[in-house]
């Protein structure tokens, strides 16, 4: 008889390998090169890519990931890196093994680990809590590209999204407990996720729902009045419409109705990163100080606090019964 052996593929979008121009050249090109990300006709995308996007933003997003550049590297890979040796601690059993979607390590490599030591059992963890297309959809796309070259596959899980899962909720509200008790319950609880394009939900992703989801579970285990709570969505590129309403615009007009003390969660977000850590904590402070508020407090992100690495193992263990 076959000996069952299990394997775990972590997966998150990936980051540059440095805080530089060159570095960040190459992970947008990629990350950008997308059709989930980025779905305009190539004739039309290609050269507005290489002859305007990527010169003109390099440089100065690179700058933005010099600003929160971690000793180990990239918080985004620092982060994931912890996860994964943590989750492979509580789970002796298995092979857990950490991918990017866009550089390294990389999908077909992970892969090659896990198949290459036998593996019987995959179990796929998009590391997105609520679905995308642009996100977990490619994930899927990718491993499926990836895996039409072996001639023998695992059984294989694929952990669609887990937005509304009762350990994922604890965790946030846990979370949101912490902040609210060292720094006093604020006016408003923002909970901004990274937005998407409105068109890709208009044709099919769910993603606004999850996020939605998200939210209406966090409210009710906080048992907080729904008034104070806001939900936006960050990160907006491009000139197609996106998510409403957009957390910067928002956090702007908030002072002028009385509105001084927020803390803002991000639950989107597995692992701080340029997002979290540049855009809402110094950026949307910026934002929202200037405009007249006065505290402003980020909840961090679930990074390898033990809470989130037992979600991870109830999610994973859930699809080896
Ligand atoms: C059309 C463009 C983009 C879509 C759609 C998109 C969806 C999406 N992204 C995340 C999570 C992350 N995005 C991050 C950075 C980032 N995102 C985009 C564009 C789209 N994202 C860009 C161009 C960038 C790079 C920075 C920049 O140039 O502004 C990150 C951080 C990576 C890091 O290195 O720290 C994360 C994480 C989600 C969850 C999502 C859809 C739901
Ligand atoms: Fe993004
Ligand atoms: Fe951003």
């Amino acid at each position: 008889m076959r000996q069952e052996r299990y394997g775990v593929l972590m997966v998150n979008l990936g980051t540059p390998e440095a805080p530089t121009s060159q570095a960040v050249k190459r992970y947008l090109a990629e990350f950008l090169s997308d059709r989930r990300v980025v779905d305009t006709p190539r004739i039309l995308w290609w050269p507005l890519l290489r002859g305007v996007i990527l010169p003109l933003r390099s440089p100065r997003v690179a700058k933005l990931y010099k600003s929160i550049w971690m000793e180990q590297g990239s918080p985004l890979m620092v982060f994931c890196r912890r996860q994964q040796a943590a989750l492979a601690a509580v789970l002796p059993d298995a092979q857990v093994e950490l991918a990017m979607s866009y550089g390294s390590p990389s999908l077909p490599a992970a892969l090659e680990r896990l198949l290459g030591a036998g593996i019987t059992k995959l179990v796929i963890l998009p590391l997105y809590p609520q679905y995308s297309s642009s996100t977990s959809a490619s994930i899927w796309d990718a491993v499926a590209r990836i895996l039409a070259g072996y001639r023998s596959l695992p059984s294989i899980s694929f952990i669609r999204d887990y937005a509304e899962h009762p350990a994922y909720i604890a965790a946030l509200a846990q979370s949101v407990r912490r902040s609210f008790a060292e720094h006093g319950e604020p006016d408003r609880l923002v909970i901004s996720f990274h937005g998407i394009p409105v068109r890709y939900a208009r044709e099919g992703d769910d993603y606004p729902l999850r996020c939605e989801d998200t939210r209406s579970a966090l409210v009710a285990a906080l048992d907080l009045p729904p008034e104070k709570v806001m939900m936006t969505f960050q990160s907006r590129f491009g000139r197609d419409p996106w998510l409403s309403p957009a957390t910067d615009l928002t956090l702007k007009g908030l002072p002028a109705q009385g509105i001084k003390h927020i803390q803002l969660i991000c639950p989107g977000f597995s692992s701080d990163c340029l997002e979290t850590l540049e855009e809402i904590k110094q950026q949307n402070r910026e934002i929202f100080t200037h405009a007249g508020g006065e505290t402003f407090h980020y909840i961090p992100a679930l990074n390898d606090e033990p809470v989130h690495i037992d979600l991870f193992r109830q999610l994973v263990s859930e699809q080896l019964r």
